[in-house]
């Protein structure tokens, strides 16, 4: 049973009603943030890991939760998919560190090999993501940012109901933003009375590398109405870069001074 009056990130979250998780005395967690997407592939996970070290550039301490356990992507992006998760006593399960000291955790550190597929039932994957958040010993952090599954579904409704998240940061691509697989994923979150603290578009454009022109494949013009419909703010709009790939699966540290900037507005919106 969840005791609010105990828990870490009380002061800013929004579903004392729903909460259904016991809190880890050892933990001190200021703000959860959860980054969910309306369908698979538009870079939830990258975008949790360029947040994840922009945030620990900014000097904050940062955990991410991978909570895709069927699709895990964070060990690989973060680059410790050859590290395992260890649990001493059999109930502590003590996070992977990574070389910036962001503290992760996902289901592939606990499989023999990262190809193994994870053939669990949905009871058994929700009670995993509350294992994650309440067991792991993220001690003290500013941030835990939550890399969801991709959509509305049942491991999606766990994450939103059982950990106390300060708000969710919804990613697209320019195609989706006006379409109803973005707005069913923002109203699945009104619904369970989570903040919505914007989305991040991603993949909004490509750079000529010869004159960097930016080119926008999806002129959407109805990007902005939308958004002002829903009541959603824009936190800042990502390109589609070989220089995204490169920091996120080859772990290059260097980001441009143009990429850092993008990063330093989404933050600094969602902070
Ligand atoms: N801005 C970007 N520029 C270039 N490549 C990108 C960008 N964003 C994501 N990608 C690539 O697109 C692919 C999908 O990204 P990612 O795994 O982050 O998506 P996802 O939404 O988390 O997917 P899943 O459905 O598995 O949860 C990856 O190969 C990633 O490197």
């Amino acid at each position: 049973m969840s005791n609010c009056s105990s828990c870490p990130s009380k002061s800013s979250c929004k579903s004392q009603s729903t909460c259904n998780i016991e809190n880890n005395p050892k933990n001190n967690i200021k703000k959860v943030i959860g980054v969910m997407s309306g369908k698979g592939g538009v870079g939830k996970s990258t975008v949790t890991a360029l947040l994840a070290k922009k945030l620990n550039k900014m000097g904050y301490k940062v955990g991410i939760l991978d909570s895709d356990i069927t699709g895990p992507s964070i060990p690989r992006l973060m680059g410790v998919s050859n590290e395992r998760a260890i649990s001493p006593n059999g109930k502590d399960i003590y996070p992977v560190i990574t070389k910036e000291n962001i503290k992760t955790m996902s289901v592939n550190y606990m499989v023999d090999n990262e190809n193994q597929p994870i053939v669990w039932k949905g009871p058994l994957i929700g009670n995993t993501v509350k294992q994650f958040y309440r067991d792991v010993m993220w001690e003290d952090l500013d941030y835990l940012l939550i890399d969801m599954p991709p959509g509305t579904g049942d491991v999606a409704l766990t994450v939103m109901q059982s950990i106390p998240l300060t708000g969710i940061v919804m990613v697209s691509v320019p195609q989706d933003m006006i379409s109803m697989i973005v707005a069913k994923a923002v109203n699945m979150a009104k619904m369970l009375n989570i903040d919505i603290l914007g989305v991040v578009e991603n993949m909004s454009y490509i750079q000529c590398p010869d004159c960097d022109k930016k080119i926008k494949l999806f002129e959407g013009e109805e990007t902005e109405k939308f958004l002002s419909e829903m009541n959603l703010k824009l936190l800042g709009e990502l390109p589609m870069t070989k220089e995204i790939i490169n920091i996120t699966h080859n772990g290059v540290n260097e980001i441009s001074m143009e990429l850092d900037s993008i990063l330093t507005g989404i933050v600094n919106n969602i902070k």
